[in-house]
């Protein structure tokens, strides 16, 4: 029996998808949506009916998974979508996602075995590189966001935040799709739930085999990347009327985050490409902050896919500890863990970090010993540390693209990824982050978003304020 208060709830308004889905349960929500569990009355498949409240974030999360065909990329069913009302996207359902797995181990004062992680990366690596292929930056990847199958298939979900950095249908042919992924296209009836998904190890392998031929190159991408940055243009936005920055820092900071900021004129989000600009910069303003690129927490505009990169280093190094890597409470702590851990960011680590929009507004005093990876990483081969290395570095063209990391010595070595049927995957969802559950994780009284409080040593300067690491 459904419970009386779920008949309140604005989806049972919606005759054209009651005519053809049983509503269940809420599952979850989120800062733009609520998800509910439903049948399919036709033929009785499990569906999530994700109903977004912010029609720029349904229309970027559709726009990217029409674009996608990847067996490691939530399935979009179809959607609903009318003026005047949030759109329904019916995606393929998910029961639990990646942060369970590592709640779960955590819980049981056990780690995720090698083998099992290596599994897990791939997977992600997996949905990652046909993201990048078809430069569709993330920008919002947590473990939250990876969701998990009943099998252990690990999926790419939640592109509310997405977008594509080249012109639609640029990259994105059928011709262009990995072999694994010409197979999920080419299932008859893509509303059926996935077959038995193909051993990463294949799908992998296939996917180094061909990678010379049919992926972008580095430079490449880079090549493509400037010259959309040159034009300077945002086709999808311009067309759509819809600019990015407009909801995500509201989504994404929380409000405390600004309004609360004694330095709010010195130290902002709301960096001025990112709003309504007409010129098609983007918001630096994305993703959650514990796993945002020290570019955008430093009010990038321009940056590419490598912010999705960083944010997978710190998924890869919260799989190896079970716990966050740099868990701030606040923007500028955030900023503070990353130094303290890898140094500050100069001109020597990074040539022309200086040019980030708020590189100057905050300065911070030198971290004289960084702890270094080596130190968030107890427990962990060399081999580990470096995988983690090659993505949590601040220089963004240093990162190794997922296409790359698929080559990594790391995965070919013993022991060997696990096969999928071998995955342990919780009967739960009890993924938090730091958006949704403070005190979580042993992280208690670390959850204001005063950016100061932690920072009795700070002191004002002309063009900001600078902060002495206590
Ligand atoms: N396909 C799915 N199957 C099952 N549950 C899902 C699915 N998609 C989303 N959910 C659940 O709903 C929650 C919110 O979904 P999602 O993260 O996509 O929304 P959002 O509003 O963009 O959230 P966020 O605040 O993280 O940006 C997820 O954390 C997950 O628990």
């Amino acid at each position: 029996m459904e419970p009386e208060a779920a008949k309140s709830w604005s989806i049972h308004s919606r005759g054209e998808i009651i005519a053809k889905y049983e509503i269940q349960e809420r599952v979850g929500s989120g800062a733009y949506s609520d998800v509910y569990k439903a049948r399919r009355l036709s033929d009785n498949v499990v569906v999530a009916l994700k109903e977004v409240h912010d029609y720029q974030s349904a229309f970027r999360e559709i726009e990217a998974l029409q674009i996608l065909n990847s067996p490691n990329v939530v399935v979009l069913h179809e959607f609903f979508w009318r003026e005047d009302e949030d759109a329904v996207l019916v995606l393929e359902y998910l029961r639990t996602d990646l942060a369970s797995v590592i709640n779960e181990a955590k819980k049981e004062g056990r780690s995720i075995g090698v083998a099992q992680l290596k599994r897990w990366m791939l997977q992600i690596l997996c949905g990652l590189d046909a993201c990048h292929r078809n430069m569709i930056v993330h920008r919002d990847l947590k473990p939250t966001n990876l969701l998990v199958s009943d099998d252990g298939l690990l999926k790419l979900a939640d592109f509310g935040q997405a977008r594509i950095l080249l012109e639609p249908g640029y990259v994105a042919s059928y011709n262009n799709l990995q072999p694994y992924e010409q197979n999920a296209v080419n299932q008859e009836n893509a509303f059926q739930p996935p077959e038995v998904f193909p051993e990463t190890d294949n799908l992998c392998q296939e996917a180094y085999e061909i990678q010379d031929q049919d992926t972008i190159s580095k430079e490449e991408y880079f090549r493509q990347l400037d010259e959309f940055k040159a034009k300077n243009i945002d086709e999808t936005d311009e067309e759509t009327n819809v600019h990015d920055g407009d909801t995500s820092c509201l989504a994404t900071c929380t409000t405390s985050d600004i309004e609360d900021d004694p330095f709010k004129n010195s130290y902002s989000y709301e960096a001025e490409g990112g709003r309504d600009d007409g010129q098609g910069c983007l918001t630096s303003c994305v993703g959650t902050r514990w796993f945002r690129a020290p570019e955008l927490l430093f009010g990038s505009t321009d940056y590419g896919l490598e912010i999705d990169l960083w944010s997978l280093g710190c998924i890869f190094a919260e799989l190896f500890t079970l716990e966050p890597i740099f868990p701030g409470t606040a923007d500028i702590d955030q900023l503070s863990r990353i130094f303290s851990v890898l140094g500050n960011l100069t001109e020597e680590v990074w040539p022309g970090c200086s040019k980030l929009p708020d590189y100057r507004t905050i300065s911070f005093n030198k971290v004289e010993n960084p702890i270094g990876l080596e130190a968030c990483l107890p427990n962990c081969t060399p081999d580990e540390i470096s995988l983690v290395k090659k993505l949590v570095c601040y220089d963004p063209a240093s990162r190794a693209t997922a296409m790359e990391l698929l080559h990594d010595k790391y995965f070919s070595e013993e022991p060997s990824p696990v096969p999928m049927s071998e995955l342990w995957v919780p009967l739960t969802r009890s993924g938090q982050d730091e958006n949704s559950l403070r005190g979580w994780s042993g992280h208690d009284g670390m959850g204001s978003d005063s950016d100061f409080e932690d920072f009795v040593n700070y002191t004002r300067t002309d063009t900001g304020f600078s902060i002495r690491f206590p």
